[in-house]
């Protein structure tokens, strides 16, 4: 067994060890699962189709979520990681300047909300009972919190990255349950949010925590251009920076750049936990650790997938939960250390004959 000790010993970062999950309460929570990735936006929400049909928005209905594989971006991803400019089929997506690796911030980005269309921002307001946790984990940047909640409430739902009925519970099933997750995170550390989506957790692990560097590793450009517009509007930009491209991809490098690495890495509602180690793991640092938000299934997973993940180079998963005490929900998290460097298997070489020839050829 891996200690906690052990793990944040291994992570660099100037602070050292994470507080440990303060142990005033232990209940079981429903699935906090957040993201129907495959399912369809809220058909009672005039206006909220999502542009593209293979982005759909998210919902948190748990009873849709549960046991339901986040969508594999494969099929519908815009290869925008070569270096080429690319074009977006998303039509509502403002225009942002392609840098082949990480993409910058778009000037002036407009929004896309006007006034006919536009959800009411009110709707992300911190609930007056959210409100001590909230600041508890927030603190100074409370504020900053808020207009994050407000960019999902209305930018978010109108691009269809988040379903209109998730406003009204951003604060507890999102910002809450992610932020929470920064006590897993030692200070100073940097951090790969893999799957970022609307910035869950990443940006919300880059408000709640100014000590950290985060890369947010997104695959899809409707996602990306809001992620990079959001960063540049909560003033984010020192500390986070984006990178369009799956996670395998950010892990491999190319002739151009190298390749991505951090002290921690985390996702939610990405992938399995065996699909999710062979992402994540080639991300992290000798030692580094996968920190992955997962919900009610996460102890099955554990069980079904241990094999597979130490077969990848990672130690033995370990649950925690998060934010006990803070939360009426603690959040899920699977860990997961790098220990060892597996090399991914390459494809054989065809034996040649003698002359040079392949085995078979005419
Ligand atoms: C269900 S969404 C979750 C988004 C966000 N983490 C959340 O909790 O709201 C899954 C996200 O993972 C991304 N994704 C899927 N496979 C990926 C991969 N191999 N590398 C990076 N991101 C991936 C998808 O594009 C999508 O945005």
């Amino acid at each position: 067994m891996i200690s906690d000790e052990t793990t944040a010993g291994a992570v660099a970062g100037p602070g050292g060890t994470p507080p440990g999950p303060s142990a005033v309460r232990a209940e079981p929570t429903v699935d906090p699962v957040f993201s129907d990735e495959g399912g369809p936006a809220d058909p009672a929400y005039p206006g909220n189709a999502p542009a593209d049909p293979g982005e759909p928005a998210f919902s948190a209905e748990p009873e849709v979520v549960t046991g339901i594989e986040p969508a594999d971006p494969a099929a519908d991803v815009t290869p925008a990681f070569s270096g080429e400019p690319v074009a977006d089929a998303t039509p509502a997506a403002p225009a942002v300047p392609a840098d082949p690796v990480f993409a910058e911030p778009a000037e002036d980005a407009p929004s896309l909300v006007d006034g006919a269309t536009a959800p009411d921002p009110a709707s992300a307001a911190l609930p007056p009972e959210l409100a001590e946790a909230a600041r508890a984990l927030f603190g100074d940047r409370l504020d900053l919190a808020a207009a994050y909640a407000e960019l999902l409430a209305t930018d978010g739902v109108v691009r269809g990255l988040i379903g209109p009925r998730e406003a009204p519970r951003l604060w507890d099933r999102h910002l809450l349950n992610c932020a929470v997750v920064a006590e897993r995170i030692p200070e100073g550390a940097s951090v790969i949010d893999v799957g970022s989506g609307a910035g869950l957790p990443g940006l919300v692990l880059a408000i709640a925590r100014p000590d950290l560097t985060l890369t947010l590793v997104e695959p899809l450009a409707r996602r990306t251009s809001f992620l990079i517009e959001a960063v540049q509007r909560l003033g984010l930009t020192r500390d986070v920076r984006v990178f369009r491209g799956r996670a395998e991809e950010a892990a491999a490098g190319s002739r151009d750049r190298e390749a991505l690495s951090a002290d921690i890495v985390t996702a939610r509602a990405v992938a399995p936990l065996d699909r999710l180690a062979g992402w994540c793991l080639p991300l992290l640092v000798s030692g580094g650790r996968l920190v992955a938000l997962k919900g009610a299934s996460a102890a099955d997973e554990i069980a079904e997938h241990t094999e597979a993940v130490v077969r990848l180079g990672g130690g033995t998963p370990e649950l925690h939960r998060c934010g006990e005490g803070m939360v009426e929900s603690p959040a899920t998290v699977i860990e997961v250390v790098r220990e060892r460097v597996v090399n991914p298997r390459r494809p054989k070489k065809p034996k040649r004959s003698r002359g040079g020839r392949r085995r078979g050829d005419r």
